[in-house]
């Protein structure tokens, strides 16, 4: 790709562009965003070579655009970039719900919605901004693509292949299956950390706990630590599937504390070792998976 424009230069389109460079992906990278000191930090640090100024000059004969601001951003910068869509450019994003992002491309883009092929790398961590990309964050890594009826097959492979280019995995899932998997497995999580940390910041005895929190609590919080405006855009996006989980946790939560209350050892037992036993398969699965990847999965 001769020029990729990313709007949202932070962890995750830093880290894209930071792979593409050191891959020799690309020639320009083009970086457009709401902060001006932050461009100005992804430019000093090398992430991007220009910092985009006019959308209209920013995206002239680009290969791609990737989009990794928040995600209720998503609908307004498809806006403002449908003007200057000709009949190349490839719109892609890095967003972590995948239904609103498919819905704002229509909304926004219109007869255009097919230049938009959405995706979401799972790879990440807790720290953002410019100062956190590295280029290896998505090696070894899934990407789920969840393609538009509308997408012309070549647009999602070149989005694959830059992908690919970042040492990453594809895989693909309908934008309903993509929501309802991440509700569960990462979006009530983090829903979760922040209630747990939020409820003991606000005891009147917080400072003591916080002085004898050890290890465990500081892995089980660890995600409490992220963006919380990424965050709330996330739960609203998926507020849907976030709901079905959290109620169905909060059953799990009403049995566990009916056993509690009843002294009924055996059964929060057989709670703790089922939950043992099927995070200890999971963690020899994702280890095996993430050992050096041999081919594309699932596409
Ligand atoms: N943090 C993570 O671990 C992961 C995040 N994601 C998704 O990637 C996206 C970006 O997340 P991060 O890189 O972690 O956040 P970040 O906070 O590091 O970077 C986001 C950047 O977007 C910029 N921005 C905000 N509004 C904008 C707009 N209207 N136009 C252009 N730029 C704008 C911000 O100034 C910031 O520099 C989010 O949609 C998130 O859901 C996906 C996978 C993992
Ligand atoms: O910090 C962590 O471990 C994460 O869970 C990172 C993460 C955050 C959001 C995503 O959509 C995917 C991955």
């Amino acid at each position: 790709m001769n020029k990729v424009v990313i709007f949202g230069v932070g962890l995750i389109g830093g880290s894209f562009a930071r792979a593409l460079k050191e891959a020799g992906a690309v020639g320009t990278i083009v970086g457009m965003g709401r902060s001006r000191a932050s461009l100005q930090r992804a430019l000093e640090l090398g992430i991007i070579d220009v910092v985009g100024d006019d959308i209209a000059t920013a995206v002239k004969d680009a290969d791609l655009v990737l989009l990794a601001a928040p995600v209720a951003q998503t609908g307004p910068i498809l806006e403002a970039l449908r003007p200057h869509l000709d009949a190349r450019i490839v719109v892609t994003d890095a967003g972590s719900t995948k239904s609103d992002a498919a819905a704002a491309a229509r909304v926004a883009l219109g007869d255009k919605a097919g230049r938009f092929v959405p995706g979401h790398p799972i790879a990440g961590r807790e720290s953002n901004g410019p100062d956190a990309a590295i280029p290896d964050l998505y090696r070894g890594k899934k990407v789920v693509l969840t393609p538009l009826a509308e997408n012309d097959e070549r647009d999602v492979e070149l989005v694959a292949a830059a992908w690919r280019a970042c040492g990453a995995i594809i895989h693909r899932l309908t934008a309903e299956e993509h929501d309802k998997v991440f509700a569960a497995v990462s979006h009530l999580p983090h829903l979760l950390a922040y209630a747990l940390v939020d409820d003991i910041a606000h005891k009147p005895h917080a400072e003591l706990l916080f002085q004898y929190a050890a290890s465990g609590f500081r892995d089980f919080t660890r995600i409490a630590g992220s963006s919380p405006e990424m965050w709330r855009d996330i739960s609203l996006a998926n507020q849907a599937a976030l709901l079905t989980e959290l109620d169905a946790y909060m059953a799990q939560l009403a049995r566990m504390r009916a056993q509690l209350a009843a002294g009924d050892g055996a059964g929060l037992q057989a709670v703790y070792g089922n939950a043992r036993e099927a995070r200890e398969r999971w963690i020899a699965t994702i280890e095996a998976a993430e050992a050096p990847p041999a081919q594309d999965q699932a596409e």
